[in-house]
């Protein structure tokens, strides 16, 4: 899997859509509003298509999208209708009614918590991992770690933006990570 799939152009049409702003939420990070791109029908059926061609061009088919909340949900969710599959949601800690598992992580703004229904990723499932921005990674990797907790598999982690030189990548090494775009 090549790591920009995008043509340049098509990256940059993307990421022109994605507003960076500066000392939020706290000082020193740069967060990326996706929320120009998410209101721009175009581009948020291009992101859709490619996440798609990719899953079942590198990864055939898959059981289930998993998405973490809140961003992933978006993408998540509209991916795995496009591939017909279910959505399995990743709550932020609190919000689902028990059974539930549970991972705990660190982000580039704080610290959170996970958690998957008990029972809704069948053992051996093949599932697809996917979020908006891949950052430090602590998300994500908590994300896989509630799969395979589950007894599933984690297919590949797609993402529509990789921030660089934070790590991410590294920290899911032994993941086959994808990402549209890099800033
Ligand atoms: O790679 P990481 O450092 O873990 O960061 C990436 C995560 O941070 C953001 O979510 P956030 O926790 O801000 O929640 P939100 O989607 O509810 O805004 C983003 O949507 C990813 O889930
Ligand atoms: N800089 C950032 N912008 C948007 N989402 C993020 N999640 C973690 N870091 C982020």
């Amino acid at each position: 899997m090549s790591p920009q799939p995008l043509s340049p152009e098509a990256a940059e049409r993307l990421e022109a859509l994605v507003r960076p702003v500066p000392d939020y939420p706290e000082p020193g990070v740069v967060f990326r509003d996706i929320t120009p791109l998410l209101a721009d029908g175009d581009a948020l059926a291009s992101v859709v298509d490619e996440l798609a061609a990719w899953t079942t061009a590198d990864h055939g088919t898959v059981d289930l999208v998993a998405g973490m909340e809140a961003r992933g949900f978006i993408l998540g969710a509209a991916l795995a209708l496009r591939l017909g599959v279910g959505f399995v949601p990743l709550r932020k800690a609190g919000k689902l009614p028990p059974p539930v598992e549970s991972v705990s992580y660190a982000l580039e703004y704080g610290e959170a918590t996970l958690e998957v229904r008990t029972g809704t990723v069948p053992t051996g499932a093949r599932v697809l991992v996917v979020d908006d921005v891949l950052a430090t990674g602590g998300t994500a990797a908590a994300a896989a770690a509630l799969v395979e907790r589950c007894g599933a598999e984690v297919v590949a982690m797609g993402f529509l933006l990789e921030i660089t030189g934070l790590g991410g990548r590294d920290v899911l090494g032994r993941h086959t990570v994808e990402a549209l775009f890099q800033v």
